[in-house]
C-alpha cells in the first residue's frame, strides 16, 4: 500500500493556491442573481458578457499567484491565459452550478440557464459537463488545483517554452494526485476521473464561439477583452 505524504513545501504551495483561488472570485454571485428573477435572452447575454469579462480579470490576478508562473517567458504567460480563459470560465460556471443550494434551487437555476437564450443544441453537452462536475463533489483544494492545471496546459497555441510550463504543471499534478489519494482512499480512480473532466472541458470549450453567436439576442455585443479571449467578432 503506497504511503502517501504531503511534504511541507507541498502544504505551503496548496495554501498559496487555495488562498489565491478563494480571494480572486467573481465579485457578486451570479447564481443568486439568476435565482432572484427570470431575465430576457438579451439581459442574460449582457449578464454573461459582464460576468465573463470580470472573470477574465480575476483569472489574471489568480494566475499571478501561481508559484513559478511569473518566472515564465512573458509572452508565454499571455499565451497560457488566452488559451485557458474559455475553459476556466466553463469550469468556474460548473463549480458555481455544483455548489450546495437549498433544495429545489439547483433545479430552478438549471431551468433559468436552459431558458437563458442559449441555443438548444448546446444545452445537453453543457449540462452533461456540469453534472459530471457535480457528481465529483470536489473540495475547494481540488477545484483550485484543477483550474491551475488547466491554465498550465503546455500545448496551448503560441507557447514557446512548453517544457517550462510542463515542469510547473507536473508539480501541481503530483500535489493533486496525493490529495486525491488522501482524500478518497477508497476511490483509487478518482484522480484519473478528475483529469478526464479536463478532456470534456476542452471539447465543450470548442463550441464557445458558436454558443455565443447563436444566442437568441438581436445584439451580440462583446467587450474588447472578450473579443481578445473569445473567437468572436
Ligand atoms: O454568467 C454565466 N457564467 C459565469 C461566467 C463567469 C464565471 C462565473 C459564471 C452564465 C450565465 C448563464 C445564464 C445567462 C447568464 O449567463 N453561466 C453559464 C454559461 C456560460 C457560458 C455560456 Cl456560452 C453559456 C452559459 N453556465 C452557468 C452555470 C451556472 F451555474 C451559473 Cl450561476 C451561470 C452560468
Amino acid at each position: 500500500k503506497e504511503k502517501v505524504e504531503i511534504t511541507k513545501e507541498q502544504r505551503t504551495l496548496m495554501k498559496v493556491i487555495v488562498d489565491a483561488y478563494s480571494t480572486h472570485q467573481i465579485p457578486q454571485d451570479v447564481a443568486k442573481k439568476l435565482l432572484q428573477e427570470q431575465y430576457s435572452a438579451d439581459e442574460n447575454f449582457l449578464l454573461l458578457t459582464e460576468m465573463a469579462t470580470s472573470q477574465v480579470q480575476v483569472l489574471v490576478e489568480f494566475t499571478k499567484n501561481i508559484p513559478g508562473f511569473l518566472s515564465l517567458d512573458r509572452e508565454d504567460q499571455i499565451a497560457l491565459l488566452k488559451g485557458s480563459a474559455v475553459e476556466a470560465m466553463f469550469l468556474r460556471s460548473a463549480q458555481v452550478f455544483s455548489r450546495k443550494m437549498p433544495s429545489g434551487q439547483t433545479e430552478v437555476l438549471e431551468e433559468r440557464i436552459r431558458k437563458s437564450g442559449i441555443s438548444e443544441e448546446f444545452i445537453i453537452p453543457m449540462f452533461n459537463f456540469y453534472k459530471s462536475i457535480v457528481s465529483l463533489h470536489m473540495v475547494q483544494e481540488e477545484q483550485a488545483l484543477l483550474t491551475t492545471i488547466t491554465i498550465l496546459t503546455p500545448d496551448r497555441p503560441y507557447v514557446k517554452d512548453q517544457q517550462a510550463v510542463e515542469r510547473i504543471q507536473e508539480t501541481m499534478l503530483e500535489l493533486l494526485r496525493k490529495l486525491c489519494v488522501l482524500q478518497r482512499p477508497q476511490e483509487p480512480q478518482y484522480f484519473a476521473r478528475l483529469l478526464g473532466r479536463l478532456t470534456e472541458l476542452r471539447t465543450l470549450s470548442h463550441y464557445h464561439a458558436e454558443m455565443l453567436t447563436s444566442w437568441r439576442t438581436n445584439d451580440h455585443k462583446f467587450t474588447p477583452l472578450l473579443c481578445e479571449i473569445w473567437d468572436v467578432q
